[in-house]
């Protein structure tokens, strides 16, 4: 399954100034006073940055790859990102392990690249479930690799600050393709590996 890739256009500035002039005033603040005079281009800005993954195909960095002789499982644990949720547009933010055996040709990719693969995926509005399983695919279907996993641990401030306020709520996503999908001692070598550093 190849991921459904609907960037259009790029983010339009003055739109988002304009939108959020509106959003100031209704909520009773006044947009024209020192402090907030500058804030509808601060978060213009902002937004072009945290949502720059919707202009780039974050698979092009799987497709700088080289062959090794390992066949083995490769794993690059602790990949800090930080994400928007969907819902309610506020960050949801945590740690990326990822992890894959090569495939017959020992296609392997530079370790850097998947964390700006987490990245370009992380930088949309997301959820933890989409994001993980992006990831997955992407390094999966790029590498042809033998099997993929992939672990999300993540707080979600939509959880934490506001609603149900649970700020200790940790959510756990995975997300694992062929081999360690099918192969049960494989999966829980690589789980057991990832688990070993799952801290807060
Ligand atoms: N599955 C999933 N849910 C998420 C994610 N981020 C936020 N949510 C949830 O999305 C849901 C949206 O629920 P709604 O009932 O439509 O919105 P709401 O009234 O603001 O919900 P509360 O957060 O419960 O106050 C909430 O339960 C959030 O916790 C995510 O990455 N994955
Ligand atoms: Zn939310």
């Amino acid at each position: 399954m190849s991921e459904s890739h609907n960037a259009v256009g790029s983010v339009d500035h003055a739109r988002i100034e304009r939108a959020v002039r509106e959003i100031l005033e209704a909520i009773g603040e006044d947009p024209s006073r020192d402090g907030l005079v500058d804030t509808p281009s601060r978060v213009a800005r902002m937004y072009a940055e945290v949502f720059r993954g919707l202009h780039e195909d974050p698979r092009v960095h799987m497709q700088t790859k080289f062959e090794v002789e390992h066949r083995e499982l490769v794993l690059v644990r602790d990949i800090r990102f930080y994400s928007m949720c969907e819902h309610h547009l506020v960050p949801f933010f945590g740690r990326a392990h990822v992890g894959y055996v090569p495939g017959k040709d020992g296609t392997v990719a530079g370790l850097s690249k998947f964390a700006r693969l987490v990245e370009g995926y992380a930088a949309r509005p997301q959820v933890q479930e989409r994001l993980t399983s992006q990831i997955a695919d992407a390094i999966h279907e790029e590498l042809q690799a033998h099997g993929t996993i992939v672990v999300l641990q993540a707080e979600h401030l939509c959880m934490a600050m506001r609603g149900v306020k649970s700020p200790n709520a940790e959510t756990v996503t995975s997300a694992v393709r062929g081999s360690l999908q099918s192969n049960a001692a494989t999966r829980s070598e690589a789980m057991s590996l990832i688990l070993t550093g799952l801290h807060h």
